[in-house]
């Protein structure tokens, strides 16, 4: 079997690309270790790749991506891109084409809160107790992101009127149910399914075939809240949930909440896929769930476990590493078990200390 993988690299911009570089780094020493060998395809995206070449999405960077055996994703966007636009800047000029373009309709965000960080949760300390693993499923290709007419018109009157669509097809809501329910089956085996069916015709739809996918597994307890008390028990009771599933922006929303309750943005790690290969792997594209954080960006200190942990998801999802993404998240662990905190997770905890990102990736290395 061969062991040898193509990775396009895309650290994109602010925090990316610094966290990035120890991402790599425990690729390659998890490489060292397992007689596996990546080549990284290193390119342009987002900010970058305008100030370089004058687009978010250069042709190259898709190519090379579609040439890869998975892309992993930095961050991008930040205040110099923003006046372009909207079309053109970083986010709508790249990371969502590239969703779009690759059909990735599956967002897994596993927000953990491991047992030593519950000091760094900003809520109750008993409702954290012992931690809590929450996996939010995002559908990632539909609803407002992506529906049509999106609009921005001036009113004969002067006034400006605004549109925004929210599409969904049946077809999208089961296939992204049956990544749902087929993940609650490998864990506890509960989905709370978070929609607004009180007042959106999408939603109503949604929960229908939520309940209807819910017929194949027999096993699986299936749950709705709405997304207001979604948002709210997700601070009042995290470990009821198991798998979470929704539309694209509620798993926007929610998921900065998760991973919020349980630490830090900078914790949450994502794996972007598409449909599967056949044999059982996917393409997909792994990448942090949160963005550029242009308050830290240049100063060395950013948390790299959520990009870490992305590679950890890549090993997994698309080149059926197991062993190998299970080494690194244990080491992720250890690390935390340690004490060493990047400044969004330092809470001045007894036992723990206060490192910058380079500290995080070579302890993560050493812990493998
Ligand atoms: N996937 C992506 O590429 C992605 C995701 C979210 C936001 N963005 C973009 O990033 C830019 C900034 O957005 P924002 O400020 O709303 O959100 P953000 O996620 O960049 O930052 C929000 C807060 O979380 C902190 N944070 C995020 N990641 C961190 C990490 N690894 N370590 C420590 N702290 C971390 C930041 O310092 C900031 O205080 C925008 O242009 C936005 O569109 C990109
Ligand atoms: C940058 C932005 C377009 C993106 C999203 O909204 O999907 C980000 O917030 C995320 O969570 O991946
Ligand atoms: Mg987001």
């Amino acid at each position: 079997m061969s062991r040898k993988y193509t990775l396009a690299v895309l650290p994109g911009d602010g925090i990316g690309p610094e966290v990035m570089a120890e991402a790599l780094k425990v690729l390659d020493a998890v490489a060292a270790r397992s007689g596996i060998e990546f080549t990284y395809n290193h390119q342009l995206v987002g900010g970058a790749a305008i100030d370089a070449v004058g687009k978010a999405l250069p042709a190259e960077t898709v190519a090379a991506c579609e040439a890869s055996d998975a892309i992993l994703f930095g961050s991008v966007g930040g205040p110099k891109w923003e006046k372009l636009p909207p079309n053109e800047q970083p986010e709508r000029g790249a990371l969502l084409p590239l969703r779009k373009h690759f059909g990735l309709f599956a967002n897994l965000r596993p927000g953990i809160c491991y047992p030593a960080l519950t000091s760094s949760s900003p809520i109750r300390p008993d409702l954290v107790e012992g931690g809590f693993d929450v996996l939010c499923v995002r559908e990632l290709t539909g609803g407002m992101y992506f529906g049509q007419p999106k609009s921005r018109t001036t009113l004969p009157d002067g006034d400006i009127e605004v549109i925004d669509t929210m599409v969904y097809k049946k077809s999208e809501i089961v296939r992204i149910a049956h990544v749902a329910f087929k993940a609650a089956q490998l864990r506890r085996k509960h989905v709370t399914s978070v929609d607004k069916a009180n007042v959106l015709t999408n939603s109503v739809l949604w929960r229908e075939t939520m309940v209807e996918v819910a017929k194949e597994y027999p096993d699986v307890t299936l749950a709705h809240l709405y997304v207001d008390n979604a948002a709210m028990q997700l601070i009042k009771a995290p470990r009821s949930f198991d798998v979470l599933v929704t539309e694209n922006l509620f798993g926007d929303i929610l998921s900065d909440e998760m991973a919020m309750i349980a630490g830090s943005l900078g914790m949450l790690a994502s794996a972007s896929l598409g449909k599967p290969k056949g044999d059982g792997l996917y393409f997909g594209l792994f990448e942090p769930s949160g963005g550029t954080a242009p308050d830290i960006a240049g100063m060395g200190i950013a948390n790299p476990i959520a990009q870490i942990l992305s590679s950890a998801l890549l090993l997994r999802f698309a080149l059926g590493l197991e062993k190998e993404a299970a080494s690194i998240e244990s080491a992720v662990k250890k690390v935390i078990d340690d004490g060493l905190r990047t400044g969004d997770i330092f809470s001045g905890a007894p036992g723990t200390r206060k490192v910058n990102t380079k500290e995080i990736g070579e302890a993560v290395i050493a812990a493998l």
